[in-house]
């Protein structure tokens, strides 16, 4: 059995897989990826090709190091082609974990308008079009970002775990670590409903990054009194969006 193996080098931690064709098999995250690891990782799994996507260095030596094993190693550039039409006015800067992202969503959601939401160190929201044209989007701090820098931009707010205990927001905090947890919680979550009537009522919402289950829990899809901002169209949380992109990127650059 050979198997494709995917990297996702974020800000925050690197992510990879092992995929079987569509299906993933194994997951990692790493807060330092080092070629040890690789060599570990391909010492259990025979690989045959390779995708490596960084936002963060360059990663040189984990490449050299995937090329020693993967019969073919694919690097996520501007210039790699792609199952997807990047309409940025600057695709050199666009980030590849946007266009990942992107990716993901064209091939789980054939034919379908989505917004992508990446809820990681920083927050993501992007427009793929019914025919796969990454239409552009907005980059904003992420959840960590926010009440760390009310922190330390402050002289008097405290370091909170804003993203405790998001089932329990109260609507009017009345303390100061409440006001800060509604601040940081329920302004990503109008952020995404903002976006989303931005987008049209056609459109379907992606939430990924290591964040988008914490955010998930305060958005309201039903009630008639939300405990949250209130989205009409539906949502879904996939984790593993980034990497499913990365295979498809993969899979539409390999040979048949
Ligand atoms: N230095 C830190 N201290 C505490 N929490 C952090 C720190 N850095 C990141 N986090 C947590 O991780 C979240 C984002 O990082 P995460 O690795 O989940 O993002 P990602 O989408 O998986 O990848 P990326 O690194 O590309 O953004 C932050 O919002 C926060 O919850
Ligand atoms: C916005 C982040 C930091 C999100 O991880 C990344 O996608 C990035 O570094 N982007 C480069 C700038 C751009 O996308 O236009
Ligand atoms: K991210």
């Amino acid at each position: 059995m050979a198997y494709n193996l995917i990297i996702d080098q974020g800000n925050s931690r690197a992510k990879v897989a092992i995929f079987d064709k569509w299906q993933i098999v194994k997951q990692w995250q790493f807060y330092q990826l080092t070629t040890s690891d690789i060599d570990t990782i391909t010492r259990s799994y025979p690989i045959e090709a390779a995708i490596y996507c960084s936002v963060a260095t360059y990663g040189e030596e984990i490449i050299v190091s995937l090329r020693k094993t993967a019969k073919r190693v694919y690097e996520l550039t501007s210039m790699l082609p792609l199952p997807i039409t990047v309409d940025y006015a600057t695709p050199a800067t666009l980030g590849r974990d946007r266009i990942a992202a992107a990716a993901g969503a064209a091939a789980l959601f054939p034919g379908q308008k989505v917004l992508v939401v990446d809820a990681g160190t920083a927050v993501t929201y992007d427009l793929v079009t019914q025919n796969a044209h990454f239409a552009g989007g907005s980059i904003a701090p992420g959840l960590w970002m926010r009440s760390h820098s009310l922190h330390t931009m402050t002289k008097r707010l405290p370091e909170v775990d804003a993203e405790n205990n998001p089932e329990n927001l109260p609507l009017w905090a009345t303390s100061t670590t409440d006001a800060i947890r509604n601040g940081v919680m329920r302004g990503i979550a109008a952020e995404i409903i903002y976006h989303a009537e931005m987008a049209g009522s056609d459109t379907f919402v992606i939430i990924t990054g290591g964040d988008a289950d914490t955010i998930s829990k305060i958005i309201d899809t039903t009630s008639e009194s939300p405990s949250g901002p209130r989205l009409k169209t539906g949502f879904e949380v996939d984790p593993d969006l980034v990497t499913k992109g990365l295979n498809s990127i993969l899979l539409y650059n390999e040979p048949d």
